[in-house]
């Protein structure tokens, strides 16, 4: 039909809901949003509630909630008219003078890193609407049969409809299951509650399982996808910055349990990760700066120019996070299950870690560890490894970018959550510690005393 010249197609609001949908319409056709205020779609509607999706008495709720799960969907369309307190003819006229401007959308650019891993090779996917992708570069799709997603509170409404609604343009059954935000819900208790949920609602082995969220959402739907019914194949859908660049990829999946950070888990590679860049748009800056904590540590660990990057403060987001997510690529493809180099991703983890434990999580991930990134050169430092101006450089740009450089925590219950570092040999901790930006080795024997006054600021 969209091939047709001259036509005007008029959809209902779930005609492009399902990103591939969309894509497919926009690149074809001048795509216009005529845009309305709930109030607004309520007043037109008036009595006429025999539409299929406004069924029963809460259909006032009904029409609010399918405006809050659909904005972000809309808000990806290239064009949108205004029709609020407008006749049909004022709207018209809009429209009209938008089309003598307006073209169908270029092609999207969706950048592709492939992962080897023990378990078979993946894909991430990187790009504004790489979710559009999903269906198609997902290998054995006709083995699914059913998906799960498991998603937040604070992502479900914004994009668990579009995700959801793409399994359905697949003819695949999607349910969504959301769980509270944060790391306080990153437990064995939210584990079980998912478990049970999935059991009531018969899924089995031929269930996909998405994970859409950030890097809580991602690890704990990892670990559900790791052991439920033994194990089924899931995929990464990261929301976040953080989980885009770090979290999503390499197949670390686990929970908190006991006052330690990842103390259960497993490895377990997904099918596919699918970085969708447009959804950063809708990041709060807080997380943002979280994630752009995780680039800096890579950088650190493996790219000066990405540092530099950084330092410039200029950065498209598909090349950021391709680049940051290369430098994990070719470290976990050497070391998948970290018996060697893949613990020098865990740079500024061991005190990172410590300090977002000893803060009750005040700290997120992120600003723990950029802490724990300052305090690691500052070690580094002090043993003699790194030159004395890394620690400053590092602050400069940290700072930069809103991040935290300290935290006044007590350094003694810092040592004491450090104590359950999973790198620890023995009784003995182990960091890794940066020589210079793209050098970093892993250092055993650190005396108490010398990781007490780096904490203390000494
Ligand atoms: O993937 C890895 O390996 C990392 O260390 C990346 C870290 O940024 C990430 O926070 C990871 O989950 C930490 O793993 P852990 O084994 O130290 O809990
Ligand atoms: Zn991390």
């Amino acid at each position: 039909m969209l091939n047709t010249p001259n036509i005007v197609v008029a959809t209902g609001g779930g005609a492009l809901l399902a990103p591939s949908a969309r894509r497919f319409a926009t690149q074809r056709a001048i795509v216009i949003e005529l845009r309305a205020r709930p109030e607004t779609i309520l007043a037109r509607l008036g009595a006429d509630t025999g539409r299929p999706l406004l069924d029963g008495d809460q259909w006032h709720m009904r029409v609010q909630d399918l405006y809050r799960e659909r904005c972000a969907a809309y808000a990806r369309l290239p064009y949108h008219v205004e029709t609020d307190d407008r006749t049909p003819h004022e709207i018209a006229d809009a429209v009209i003078a938008l089309l003598a401007s307006a073209s169908p959308a270029p092609p999207p650019e969706v950048r592709r890193v492939p992962v080897q891993s023990p378990t078979g090779a993946y894909t991430i996917l990187i790009g504004d609407d790489a979710t559009a992708d999903m269906r198609t570069a997902l290998p054995d799709i006709e083995r699914v049969q059913r998906v799960a997603i498991i998603t937040d509170e604070h992502v479900a409404p914004l994009h668990a409809a579009a995700v959801r609604a793409e399994w359905l343009a697949g003819k695949i059954p999607a349910d969504v299951y959301t769980i509270p935000a944060g790391e306080q819900a990153k437990t064995l208790d939210t584990v079980a509650t998912l478990y049970e949920r999935l059991l009531h609602d018969g899924h089995d082995r031929h269930t996909l399982i998405v994970t859409l969220g950030g890097g809580v959402v991602g690890d704990l739907g990892g670990f559900v996808a790791a052991t439920y019914m033994r194990g089924v194949p899931f995929v990464q859908v990261p929301t976040s910055l953080l989980a885009m660049v770090d979290a999503s990829v390499g197949g670390k999946v686990g929970v908190d349990h006991a006052g330690a950070k990842n103390i259960v888990g497993a490895f377990k590679q997904p099918a596919l990760v699918v970085a969708d860049t447009a959804f950063l748009a809708t990041l709060p800056p807080r997380e943002i700066r979280n994630g752009l904590a995780e680039v800096v540590k890579h950088a650190l660990i493996a790219d000066p120019e990405l540092l530099e990057w950084l330092e410039a403060g200029e950065w498209a987001w598909p090349a950021l996070v391709e680049r940051a997510v290369r430098v994990k690529v070719n470290i976990v493809e050497q070391d998948p299950f970290e018996h060697g180099v893949r613990a020098w991703l865990n740079l500024g983890h061991t005190f990172g870690h410590a300090l977002e434990t000893v803060s009750g999580f005040e700290l997120a991930h992120g600003e723990a560890v950029a802490v724990g990134l300052v305090l690691a050169a500052r070690l580094a430092a002090r043993l003699g490894m790194a030159s004395e101006a890394l620690e400053p450089r590092l602050v400069r740009l940290l700072k930069r970018l809103g991040l935290p450089t300290a935290y006044p925590a007590d350094p003694e219950a810092v040592w004491e959550a450090m104590q359950f570092d999973k790198k620890k040999r023995g009784k003995r901790l182990r960091f890794i510690l940066p020589r210079d930006v793209g050098q970093v080795e892993i250092v055993s024997d650190v005396p108490r005393e010398m990781v007490l006054e780096v904490l203390r600021g000494a």
